[in-house]
């Protein structure tokens, strides 16, 4: 038992079972619930970052934008060809041309030679109409003779020519505050004419990996190499958030106490380890005396033995140190939190759809996260069909039929069975095990951002 600063205790709440060490796990908090705790008293935060367009990507807008010019801001040319008057054109066909003077064939981007009665003048893609004409004809459907062009095809007022604002009008509302940046919309934005767009702040988290046993390379006996922090500190960025991967803390409370007040400065802290009931597993008894543990234990697997809590208005996540556990959590409390407070959407991450190869035991009322690889059965004359890079609208293997195998029923130490897994299945609380043969969701929470 760690000795605590009587000073530093706050009112322990329900979930710091002072009895934890030697009742365990007994009665846990479901997982909807656990969530509901930790979202309760948080709100999103208001902060702001002015940035360039460059910088923008994937950024969720603070302000309402609109356009303050117009796109196109002329009437411009909208094909190679000869800018004229419509209705000099009308009645011209293949045998009975139109001819029309060249006024100017430069085809500059801004004609200066205004288009008279009869005549033409030579347009790019993109060139301004020039004064006087209303219409341009495609360079296909005329004859140039001299100082002549021959136009085999009328055109109508109007005909291949862009008007002001075809694009974007003067004005148009184009976004509201919460819409999350994506490349086109930063080049709408350029097009527009904003240069800088105030996007809220990506919610901070510190990541600290605590365990005297940890190393970064080269394990001897009894040291384990450092994962936790490097995998959940880049999960969180992924997710919206900016984490910094702190170095490992000892399982010394003073230590422990240093590392986590340092970080409330962050919007979020996560510990990894030390979440348990062993000796040495302190971080939940810390975090209630700086502050308060709301959750400890979850009725999920693996990595029931997380901890959630609040220091001051800082939520603290304390992942199992468990590389699996600590995974299985970082997606059910730090993404939702990161999203929550980054203003982005906390949407499901995509799924597949795949036929069970065996039998997946779960207990009842714990949500269990079976990892599992997929394996699909391909038309037999191709493994991978090259028609579809052509036409993406089709499988790339063409798949018959998907398979989900788990790649490890138990056993949250092995990291290789999610690393190595396209994704987990999720047996609900209401079963007891899934059966070989169920037609089951993959979901392949790496994929979502
Ligand atoms: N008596 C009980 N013991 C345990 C229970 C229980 O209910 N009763 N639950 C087990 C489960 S489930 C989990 S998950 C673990 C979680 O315990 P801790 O959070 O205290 O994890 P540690 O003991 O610190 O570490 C467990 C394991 O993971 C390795 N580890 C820790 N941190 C990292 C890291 N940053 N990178 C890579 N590997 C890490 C550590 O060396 C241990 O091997 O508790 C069970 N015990
Ligand atoms: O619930 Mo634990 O993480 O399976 O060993």
């Amino acid at each position: 038992m760690v000795v605590m600063d009587s000073t530093d205790a706050t009112d322990a709440g329900d979930a710091s079972d002072p009895d934890r060490r030697s009742s365990g796990f007994k009665n846990r908090t479901k997982l909807a619930e656990a969530r509901r705790q930790l979202l309760g008293d948080i709100s999103p935060h208001e902060r702001i970052d002015n940035l360039s367009l460059g910088q923008a990507d994937s950024r969720v807008l603070a302000e309402p934008i609109t356009a303050p010019r117009a796109v196109p801001g002329y009437e411009r040319a909208a094909m190679d060809g000869w800018a004229v008057q419509a209705h000099d054109t009308f009645g011209a066909g293949d045998r009975s041309p139109k001819v029309l003077q060249v006024a100017d064939d430069t085809a500059e981007s801004v004609p200066d030679t205004p288009v008279g009665p009869n005549e033409a003048v030579r347009v790019h893609t993109g060139s301004a109409l020039p004064d006087g004409a209303n219409a341009v004809v495609m360079i296909e459907q005329v004859t140039q003779v001299g100082t002549e062009i021959e136009v085999f095809d009328a055109v109508t007022e109007r005909e291949n020519v862009a008007p002001i604002g075809e694009d974007v009008a003067e004005s148009q509302s184009l976004y509201n505050p919460g819409h999350q940046l994506r490349p086109s919309d930063l080049g709408l934005l350029k097009s527009v004419g904003h240069d800088r767009v105030q996007v809220y702040e990506r919610p901070t988290v510190g990541v600290i990996p605590t365990g005297e046993e940890l190393v970064q390379s080269n394990p001897g006996p009894g040291e384990v190499v450092e994962t936790n922090g490097l995998t959940v500190s880049h999960l969180a960025n992924r997710w919206g958030g900016i984490a910094t991967y702190r170095n490992v803390v000892t399982d010394d409370p003073a230590a422990l106490r240093a590392a986590i007040q340092r970080d409330l400065t962050k919007d979020v802290v996560v510990t990894t380890g030390g979440s348990s009931v062993g000796s040495r597993d302190l971080v939940p008894e810390i975090i209630d005396t700086l502050g308060s543990v709301l959750v400890h234990g979850v009725a999920l697997k693996p990595g029931h033995p997380v901890a959630l809590g609040i220091i001051e208005d800082t939520p603290v996540i304390i992942l199992p140190g468990y590389p699996v556990a600590a995974i299985v959590n970082a997606v059910q409390f730090l993404r939702p939190i990161l999203k929550y407070m980054g203003h982005l959407p906390c949407n499901s991450p995509p799924t597949t759809t795949a036929q069970l190869s065996q039998k997946i035991p779960s207990e009842p009322g714990v949500r269990t996260f079976a990892r599992v690889r997929t394996e699909t059965t391909t038309a037999a004359d191709s493994d991978i069909d090259t028609d579809a890079y052509i036409d993406t609208n089709t499988d790339t293997k063409n798949v018959i039929s998907t398979i989900a195998k788990p790649t490890r029923a138990s056993g949250s130490g092995v990291l290789s069975s999610v690393a190595l897994a396209d994704g987990w299945v999720i047996v609900p609380e209401s079963r007891e095990g899934l059966d070989a043969g169920e037609t089951v969701s993959v979901e392949q929470w790496e994929w979502s951002t």
